[in-house]
Order: C-alpha cells, then structure tokens, then sequence
C-alpha cells in the first residue's frame, strides 16, 4: 500500500524502534536522510488523550523558497494514529518538541527502505558575511570607555600580567565581575527591550536570536564601539600576550537565548580551507543566575565532526557577568546544547571571534 502511494519500490530491510520520550526529552531538527531510509513511520501509543500544552508534538519545518525556516507545523501524538512521510533530503525536517508533562510518549517508529534511496551525508557551508576583513583600529578619542564600562580590578598590572601567564598556560582564561554594576544596570535595561531581536536559523543548525547592529540602542551601540577601537585591542593584547596586528578578521553578535533554543554541529566544508586559528570571546549576562552546574548553559568545544562528537568534549560553564577568552584550534568549532523549557533559563551573550595569521601561531608556539 505504501509501495503504490509514493510510487517506491522497497527492499526488504525495515526498521523499528520503541521509543520513550519523557520529561525534558527531545529531538531537534533533522530530515531522516540517510543511507538508504525511503519512508519514515510512527505510530503514536501513549493512551491518554495528548495535550498540546504537554510538547512532544512532531513539528514539520516548513521550506520557503528552498529556504528551511523556524514556522512549522505541529502534529499532536494522538494514540493509535501513524505518521508517514516520504524521505527527501534538505526538506523533510522535523523535530520532535520537548516533552514538558510528567506523561511519558510512547512511540514506535523506523523507516522502510528502499535501493532507489542513497543518502550522503551533508556538508554545509556557512556565508560568511558576519565576518569584517580588514580591521581598522580606530581610535575613541579622549574619552575612556574602558574604565567606565569595565570594572577596575581588570586594570591593575599585577593582575593582567597573572592573566596572561593563565592565557598562555591553558589557552582559555576565565574573569568574573566584567561590567561595572552601573554599566550592567543600563546594558540590562536595554538588552530587554524585545523588539531588538531577531531569531536566527535554519532550524537544522541554530535557533537563537540576535540584535541587530544597525539599530541598537544608545550604550549598546557604544560598547559596540567600544569593542571595536583600538583601546580595547590595545586591553587586547596586553591580557593574551597576542599581537593585534596578527587579527586578521573579526565578528561580532549580541545573542539572546531562550528556553528552546540551541545549536547544531554540523558537517562543513571548510576542511580543505587554510587551518586558521580564532580568538572566541564570550561575556555572559544571565539574571537568573541559573547555577551553573544544572548545565543550563555551558558552550562546548568540539574538533569531532557531527557523529562523533563525544560526552568527553570540553564544556565551558558559564558564570553571570564573566569574560571568557578562548584560544579555538583550527578545524574545532563551539556549539550550546539545546536549553530546556522546564529549567526556564534565559541569558545574553556578547560573543567576538578573532581569526589569527599563521604568524601569530608561530609565535605563541615558540613561546
Ligand atoms: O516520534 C516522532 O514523532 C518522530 C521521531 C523521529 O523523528 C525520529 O525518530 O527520527
Ligand atoms: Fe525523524
């Protein structure tokens, strides 16, 4: 029956699981695509009546212009019903909502296969527009935005020189108290304004929002500024021990994230490109002060591609009002896990990466 409805002839391989969603479980966007998978089923089996408001429903992206984007579909796991869909790389992307009720979703699914069928896996290239070639050092002028956005003790030489040795050391550095509090007070007041963001995708790599640069409000658009001018990389400098003539490129992002969203490692393309080593930057504002060892939001560093990527990968734990400075080998990349609804936790990001010349590497290598 199947066989006729979409017209494909089948082998003889079927697979099938039992799966068990329970609170806080999940699955994010994907599209089945695989080896030789033709249809996908499932057939729903929890016997009580599913609310929508209990999440676990399967959620199909919907693609515009050939674009996957966030709007979606919902279908609700009503016992006894079952869900086909034909296989189609690039466009069947679904997930399966966290599932926020105490009911567990009982499920059985797999696919039919079919020798018509011969997925690869993906290799997907980023654009790379948020990234400025050319950095220009431009000067404030008179004004010290430093010291009136950075709290003092990130002054004192004894302790910048004792961050550097940490930099050199461990290749990451870690400070707490980054903004002064008067500083915090208004960047807070500002960052939640909701008409400054923008949710990002596609859905199978990211789901996070972002400010938009052009439009930002008065002390965000100056530390902005700030984060640009040749003071900061002067500051730069003197904590890494780098050379800012070695910074070859940078980007810049505000995030803000939300229970729900997340990010994706993905297969790129970019392996045969110039190994290049980055400079990642990250400070972290989180009200809640979620604790940081429920993982509520930790970035984790990975060089294992897509399907390797081990429990063992480096997790950062992020602490309310800290800089983190990252020293990222070339051919790793960073990603933060998806945040779960029921922990309710909520933060901002200002994130920076530096991409460094082969000559700046030399010298960190030889000391
Ligand atoms: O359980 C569902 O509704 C979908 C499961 C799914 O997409 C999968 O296992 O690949
Ligand atoms: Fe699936």
């Amino acid at each position: 029956m199947l066989s006729d409805h979409y017209n494909i002839e089948f082998n003889k391989k079927v697979t099938v699981s039992g799966s068990l969603y329970r609170k806080g479980d999940f699955l994010l966007c994907h599209d089945d695509a695989s080896d030789d998978r033709a249809v996908a089923f499932i057939l729903y089996l929890t016997e009580e009546p599913w609310l929508k408001t209990w999440g676990g429903t399967l959620d199909l992206f919907q693609t515009i212009d050939s674009q996957v984007t966030h709007g979606k579909k919902s279908i609700i796991p009503t016992f006894n019903s079952l869900v086909c869909f034909k296989v189609d790389p690039n466009v069947t992307y679904h997930q399966v909502s966290e599932v926020t009720s105490n009911v567990e979703r009982l499920t059985v699914n797999g696919w039919f296969h079919s020798d018509m069928f011969k997925h690869e896996p993906k290799l997907y290239a980023e654009p790379k527009v948020s990234l400025c070639k050319h950095i220009k050092f431009y000067s404030i002028g008179g004004h010290s935005y430093l010291t009136e956005f950075i709290s003092h003790k990130f002054f004192y030489t004894d302790w910048i020189s004792q961050k550097q040795q940490e930099f050199v050391a461990n290749n990451m550095l870690a400070a707490g108290d980054f903004f002064r509090s008067c500083t915090m007070h208004v960047l807070i007041e500002e960052l939640e304004n909701k008409t400054l963001w923008k949710m990002q995708g596609p859905p199978y790599k990211r789901k996070y929002d972002v400010a938009s640069i052009t439009t930002l409000p008065t002390t965000l658009r100056t530390l902005v500024h700030f984060l640009t001018s040749l003071e900061w990389f002067n500051y730069f400098e003197a904590i890494t021990g780098l050379n800012k003539a070695d910074i070859v490129s940078s980007s810049f992002e505000i995030q803000r994230w939300l229970p729900g969203y997340y990010t994706l490692l993905y297969y790129t393309s970019d392996l045969d490109d110039e190994p290049i080593d980055m400079i990642d930057v990250f400070v972290y504002i989180n009200m809640n002060n979620v604790q940081s060892n429920s993982r509520a939001s930790a970035i984790v560093y990975s060089t294992q591609s897509p399907s390797e990527i081990q429990d063992d990968a480096f997790q950062m734990q992020l602490v309310h009002n800290h800089i983190y400075l990252m020293h990222r080998k070339s051919h790793s990349s960073w990603f933060i896990k998806y945040l779960k609804k029921h922990v309710k936790n909520k933060f901002y990001l200002f994130q920076m990466s530096y991409s460094l010349s082969g000559q700046s590497l030399l010298r960190l290598k030889n000391g």
